[in-house]
């Protein structure tokens, strides 16, 4: 069985990996909370994560946590030979940039959203703006109210591929006398009790609108892409990964 290390363990994601892992074996998990264990499995502060990797003999960590702390165990992956896959969102340019240079050393796979069905909606945004290159675009996204980054990472890629295909600008949230440009595509982030994930992607022509639209019901579902991805990740050459590279393989 694979052998996991869960980042962000204390929290809701580490919660749903340890549900999920029934094919792998959660051996350690890292939070900053003064706990030391959750549902059996020791709690490690990330400081000391590079040390645990070899005590618990790792195969592969799954992060779900905070941007800061998913830097600091990428670094400790590097210093124990150990691939990573993050799932954390809201990297500012520094963060980015450390992931891609541990990505030097270690297999590293990052994905703002594990659910298959992000992955074919993806696919669908990139033809859809792609084809109807005049309709007006809207990116909407809804959440639980304890998230803490805005827009969520998801509606954040799904923005690049559409910037792939159109030259559109984006306007977070209109107030005011804020009259449409031809080329803005605007995005919105609801937070709200508990829900799990939604994003709609809106084109509309004069007469016609298309929607795009994906809703997670539960966090199993990113767990369980996030476990698929670190077995796939194990044995792999140092580099960067994508979920994708899962899903197609
Ligand atoms: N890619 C995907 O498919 C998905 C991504 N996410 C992303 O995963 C992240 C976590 O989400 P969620 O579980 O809901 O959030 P929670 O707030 O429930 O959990 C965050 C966890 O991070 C821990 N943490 C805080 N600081 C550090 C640190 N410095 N080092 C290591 N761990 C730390 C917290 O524990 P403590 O305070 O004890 O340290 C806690 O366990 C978010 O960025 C979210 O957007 C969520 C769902 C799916
Ligand atoms: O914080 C969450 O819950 C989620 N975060 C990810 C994101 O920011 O896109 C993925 C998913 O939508 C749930």
């Amino acid at each position: 069985m694979t052998r996991v290390a869960v980042n962000g363990v204390t929290g809701q994601m580490g919660g749903a990996v340890i549900e999920a892992a029934t094919d792998s074996e959660v051996v350690v998990g890292f939070a900053t909370s003064d706990v030391d264990a959750v549902d059996g499995i020791p709690v490690v502060q990330p400081a000391e994560a590079a040390a645990a990797l070899r005590e618990y003999d790792v195969d592969v960590v799954v992060d779900f946590a905070v941007p800061e702390g998913a830097v600091t165990v990428a670094e400790a992956c590097v210093e124990a030979g150990v691939p990573m896959v993050v799932g954390t969102t809201g990297f500012d340019e520094d963060g980015m940039g450390r992931l891609k240079d541990a990505s030097e050393e270690i297999p590293l796979l990052k994905a703002t959203n594990f659910s298959q069905g992000i992955q074919v909606l993806q696919r669908l945004v990139r033809e859809a703006a792609g084809t109807l290159d005049d309709y007006d675009l809207e990116l909407m996204e809804t959440h639980h109210n304890r998230k803490v980054d805005a827009p969520s990472g998801t509606a954040n890629s799904i923005l690049d591929v559409i910037q792939e295909e159109r030259d559109v600008e984006p306007v977070y949230g209109r107030e005011g006398h804020a009259p449409r440009d031809e080329d803005e595509i605007g995005v919105f982030a609801r937070r709200a009790g508990d829900i799990r994930g939604e994003h709609e992607l809106v084109l509309a022509g004069n007469d016609e609108v298309l929607s795009l639209s994906h809703r997670a019901e539960d966090r199993g579902v990113f767990a369980a892409g996030a476990l698929d991805a670190a077995t796939w990740l194990v044995g792999r050459d140092a580099g960067w990964y994508a979920f994708g590279d899962v899903v197609d393989a």
